[in-house]
C-alpha cells in the first residue's frame, strides 16, 4: 500500500458538493502538488488529512493506519500555510523548539536539533530574531523549520509561497525541494500556480470542480494535457475547435479541439513549406516580451494564435504583417 492512501473521498458543505470520489496515492519521500484554480478543492483535501476537516464518505490512510477518524494532533503532520504561522511574541528559536517541548523532548537535544533545523533552512544568523524582525521569506523559512524538527510522517505546504515576491519565491521553491529530497519527507504542496508545482513535484494532481482531472509528472502533464481543461491550465496552449483547425490548415482528425502550445509555432513572413509540418496563413496583431519570449499574437482567421520566439533570435515582425505559422504535426494534441 501506498504511503499516504485517500480511498473515495467525498466532501459536502451542506449541498455543496466540493470532493466528489478522490482515489489518490503518495509514495514515501515524494513531494506531490495538488495544482488547481481557487474553489477546486485543493485545501479541503489537504484538510482532510491533516484532521482538521471531516471526510463525508470514504477513507484516509497514513503509514498503512486508517487515519480517517483519529485526532488531528495524534497524526504526526506537519504544516506550514499562506500566512505566517509563527507565535510573535517567541524568537525564531523558541518557534522552532514549541513542538518538542509539547512532545517532552530533553532539553539538551531540543536545543541541539532547534540549531540543527534552522542551520538546514538558512536561518542561523536569525536565531534569536521575533518574527516582527524579519521578512516574509524568513518567516516562511521559521515556519518550515517548526513544522520539520519534530520529524512529522507527513508536511503539508498550503500555498506556503503565495505572499513571497517573485525572485524571492523561487529561491525558495528551489530550497523546499532540496530539503525535502535531503530530509526524505513526504509532502504534499497545494498551490495555484503551474510553475510552481513544475518546479516542485514529483508528480501533479491536477484537481479541477472536486476531482481529480490528470495526474502526472511534470513533463509528461506539460506535454500531454488529457484534456481542454488542463491544455488550458498547463503550458498556455493554443486551442482550436477542430473545425476552425481544419480550414486554416487542412488537417483532418476525428477530434473536438487542437491543442499547440506557442513554443512550438515557426513564424515567418515567407511560406514554410517542411516535410510533416502543418501551416496556417495570419496576420500579426500585436507582440508582447513575456519573460524570456516576444509572444507574437497572430489572427489566423478569426482565431487569436500565439508564438513564442525567443528574444536572442527575433527579428521584430511588425504588427499587421502577413504571416505564415507552421509546426509539426506530432506536437499537436488532438483531444
Ligand atoms: N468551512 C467551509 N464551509 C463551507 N464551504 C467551504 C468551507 N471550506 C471550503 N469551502 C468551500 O469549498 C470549496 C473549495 O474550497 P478550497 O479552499 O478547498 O479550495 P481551493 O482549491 O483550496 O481554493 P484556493 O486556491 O482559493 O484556496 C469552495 O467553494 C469553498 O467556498
Amino acid at each position: 500500500m501506498s504511503y499516504i492512501r485517500f480511498e473515495n473521498i467525498s466532501k459536502s458543505f451542506g449541498k455543496n458538493e466540493v470532493l466528489k470520489n478522490i482515489d489518490l496515492e503518495v509514495e514515501k519521500g515524494q513531494l506531490v502538488t495538488l495544482l488547481g484554480p481557487s474553489g477546486c478543492g485543493k485545501s479541503t483535501l489537504l484538510r482532510c488529512l491533516s484532521g482538521l476537516e471531516t471526510v463525508t464518505s470514504g477513507k484516509v490512510y497514513l503509514d498503512g493506519k486508517d487515519i480517517t477518524n483519529v485526532n488531528p494532533k495524534d497524526r504526526d503532520i506537519g504544516m506550514v500555510f499562506q500566512q505566517y504561522s509563527l507565535f510573535p511574541n517567541m524568537d525564531v528559536a523558541q518557534n522552532v523548539a514549541f513542538g518538542l517541548k509539547l512532545k517532552k523532548v530533553p532539553k539538551e537535544e531540543i536545543t541541539k536539533r532547534v540549531e540543527e533545523m534552522v542551520d538546514i533552512v538558512g536561518l542561523s544568523d536569525h536565531l534569536h530574531h521575533y518574527p516582527a524582525q524579519m521578512s516574509g521569506g524568513q518567516q516562511q523559512r521559521a515556519a518550515l523549520a517548526r513544522a520539520m524538527v519534530t520529524h512529522p510522517k507527513v508536511l503539508l505546504l498550503d500555498e506556503p509561497l503565495s505572499a513571497i515576491d517573485a525572485l524571492l519565491r523561487h529561491s525558495l521553491q528551489v530550497e523546499i525541494r532540496r530539503i525535502q529530497k535531503e530530509m526524505d519527507i513526504t509532502a504534499i504542496f497545494v498551490t495555484h500556480d503551474q510553475d510552481e508545482a513544475m518546479v516542485m513535484s514529483d508528480v501533479i494532481h491536477l484537481m479541477y470542480k472536486g476531482k481529480i482531472e490528470q495526474s502526472a509528472a511534470p513533463t509528461q502533464m506539460y506535454t500531454q494535457p488529457i484534456s481542454k481543461f488542463a491544455a488550458t491550465f498547463i503550458g498556455h496552449y493554443n486551442i482550436m475547435p477542430m473545425e476552425d483547425f481544419q480550414k486554416l490548415t487542412g488537417k483532418q482528425a476525428d477530434a473536438k479541439d487542437v491543442a499547440f502550445r506557442p513554443e512550438i509555432v515557426e513564424i515567418s513572413t515567407q511560406p514554410i513549406e517542411k516535410e510533416g509540418y502543418l501551416t496556417m496563413k495570419g496576420r500579426v496583431f500585436v507582440s508582447l516580451p513575456h519573460g524570456n519570449v516576444l509572444r507574437y499574437a497572430v489572427l489566423c482567421g478569426d482565431k487569436q494564435v500565439d508564438v513564442d520566439v525567443l528574444f536572442k533570435k527575433a527579428t521584430l515582425i511588425e504588427n499587421n504583417t502577413d504571416v505564415y505559422l507552421s509546426f509539426k504535426e506530432d506536437d499537436c494534441i488532438f483531444l
